[in-house]
């Protein structure tokens, strides 16, 4: 009897990765969105109309506002409810709207139709105390943080809801569309887009504030936006291929994961789990939120020379210039991942080199922090998918989570204390800046490529998705503290102090190096449960 078999979209590699990168260009455009003004602290400090007057501590309580919601209204939560109930294509589209509608406010509060308006006058006002969240020691906001902070932190705090809904989300699409097939990679892929999407923020953010040699920070926010209104596109185009994948299956959205919180306590119990967590606040907090200061910190810590205007490295073609290098870079180092062939792999590793050196002379020669910090997430495009593969087949994930947190507290005590001792001397300094910022790259491809993938090995497979939802919230709190942190500690640090780019960072790097430490004990000691308890970390995921 010949059997029929029925083709789906699925089926169809070339389809399973066009909705991959649909889900992923979407996500990337989110991750440029998260950073918008990283990049530009420096120039939000100064007085309108050149910035808004933020000082850090503004600066930081609106850049950790971002998981404000995530974490004290457990919007998380809601949404693996949200996801869970109404499934991956409606909760895509909504992630995508609620991002939208976030950044519009963000922007209307950074746009100069903001500056002198009612709305203005209320918020510099108002909510200076809200009782319900101070009951809890905690406030999205203070008396005395400008308004439009306040305003850019309610629009950031909607817009990171959707970010953080649309992370989950894109997790269980990749697992639709990819179980049993080349799921590991395919998470890898998404997750060096969104790195991708952090070096281009780097990168654009500045040059769109600075564009045509005038101010305008509102402009770097407006990038943003547009790029969203792309997302949401993106992820409108993916419900239809999904429909279409259902209605070919038969299925309704995939159910077999659902969110139930009764599955909280049973996670909880796991002591594997709670290592995992903590371990992944410590080091995103780390992370994600110097990512928030790294150029401002750069800018503090080096000698630029200011270049010419109108002189060859100052021109805007040098700026989309030195973004195709940068592409060039990031898709030759993804490329060596998938090439067999000995000789023409080596081949690909030595152009991505090459271009590389030449990506970070034309840094050096455009003396441009942002431009340098841009080279932190490129390492991560091509590192994450390598390791991800390794730790598929040899194993070593409890390792090399040890190894990250180490380059970890190395990278961040670096900064602290050998950068400063390369100020007045450019290139001497800027040297020490790249390798420091390769290196913390490379730490950045270890943890994750190795802490996401170990999850699975902590707890029951149909309570997976709880367990995601569940280590996201746990990484918000980190999230949402110590961007804050950071500034007080830098305004605490630098009374008096009134240029944007002449802080000493040094207190808050080693308060981030501090993170390191702890990351590593909990790295060391999630070494030895898994010994003893054969949690099976060290193990390969796919067994010969
Ligand atoms: C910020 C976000 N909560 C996060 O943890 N992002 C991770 C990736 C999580 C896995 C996504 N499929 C990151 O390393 O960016």
């Amino acid at each position: 009897m010949t059997e029929v078999i029925q083709k789906t979209l699925r089926d169809s590699a070339a389809l399973r990765w066009t909705a991959l990168l649909l889900l992923a260009l979407a996500m990337f455009c989110a991750y440029i969105f998260m950073d918008i003004l990283s990049p530009i602290k420096d120039l939000m400090a100064q007085a309108y109309p050149v910035g808004r007057g933020w000082d850090s501590t503004a600066f930081g309580t609106m850049q950790g506002s971002e998981t404000f919601l995530n974490v004290f209204v457990f919007f998380l939560i809601f949404a693996g409810i949200i996801l869970d109930k109404m499934g991956v294509r409606f909760t895509a589209v909504l992630s995508g709207a609620v991002m939208l509608a976030g950044a519009l406010i963000k922007y209307y509060a950074i746009s100069t139709a903001f500056h002198g308006s009612g709305i203005e006058v209320w918020f510099t006002n108002h909510l200076n105390h809200i009782p319900v969240f101070e009951q809890l020691g905690v406030s999205p906001f203070y008396e005395g943080m400008p308004a439009s902070a306040k305003v850019a932190a309610c629009g950031f705090m909607i817009f990171g809801c959707g970010a953080e809904m649309g992370g989950i989300t894109v997790s269980r699409g990749i697992v639709k569309w990819f179980k049993g097939r080349e799921m590991a990679l395919a998470m890898g892929s998404e997750m060096a887009l969104a790195r991708l999407g952090v070096a281009t923020c780097m990168i654009f953010s500045p040059f769109f504030a600075k564009l045509g040699g005038h101010i305008d920070v509102s402009r770097s926010v407006a990038f943003g936006v547009v790029l969203l209104c792309i997302a949401l596109i993106m992820f409108i185009v993916y419900f239809f291929m999904d429909k279409k994948l259902d209605a070919q299956t038969g299925e309704a959205e995939e159910k077999d994961d659902p969110f139930k919180v009764s599955d909280i306590g049973q996670i909880l119990k796991s002591s594997g789990f709670w290592l995992v967590s903590l371990l992944c606040v410590l080091y995103y907090s780390a992370i994600f939120p110097f990512q928030k200061y790294a150029v401002n910190m750069l800018q503090c810590n080096l000698t630029f020379e200011p270049v010419p205007e109108g002189s060859f490295w100052a021109s805007t073609s040098v700026t989309i210039i030195q973004y195709v290098i940068m592409l060039i870079v990031a898709a030759t180092a993804f490329m060596f991942n998938f090439i067999k062939n000995k000789p023409a792999k080596y081949a690909t590793m030595a152009l991505s080199i090459l271009f590389l050196v030449g990506y970070c002379y034309m840094g050096y020669m455009r003396q441009s922090a942002e431009s340098i910090f841009a080279v932190f997430p490129l390492l991560a495009v091509g590192i994450t998918p390598i390791l991800g593969n390794y730790v598929d087949h040899k194993g070593k994930a409890a390792s090399m989570l040890v190894l990250g947190s180490l380059l970890l507290i190395a990278c961040h005590l670096t900064f602290a204390f050998i950068l400063p001792l390369f100020k007045g001397n450019d290139l001497g300094g800027v040297v020490v800046a790249y390798v420091t910022i390769l290196v913390l790259g490379s730490s950045f491809s270890l943890v994750p490529a190795s802490l996401w993938p170990s999850v699975p090995k902590l707890v029951d497979a149909k309570i997976i998705g709880s367990a995601y939802a569940l280590i996201f919230w746990i990484q918000n709190i980190g999230l949402w503290l110590f961007p804050l942190l950071i500034g007080k500690v830098l305004d605490a640090t630098n009374p008096g102090v009134t240029d944007p780019t002449r802080l000493n960072y040094t207190a808050p790097l080693l308060m981030l190096a501090g993170l390191g430490v702890a990351a590593l004990v909990i790295g060391l000691i999630l070494k030895v449960v898994d010994k003893k308890k054969g949690l099976g970390l060290e193990e390969p995921n796919i067994k010969a």
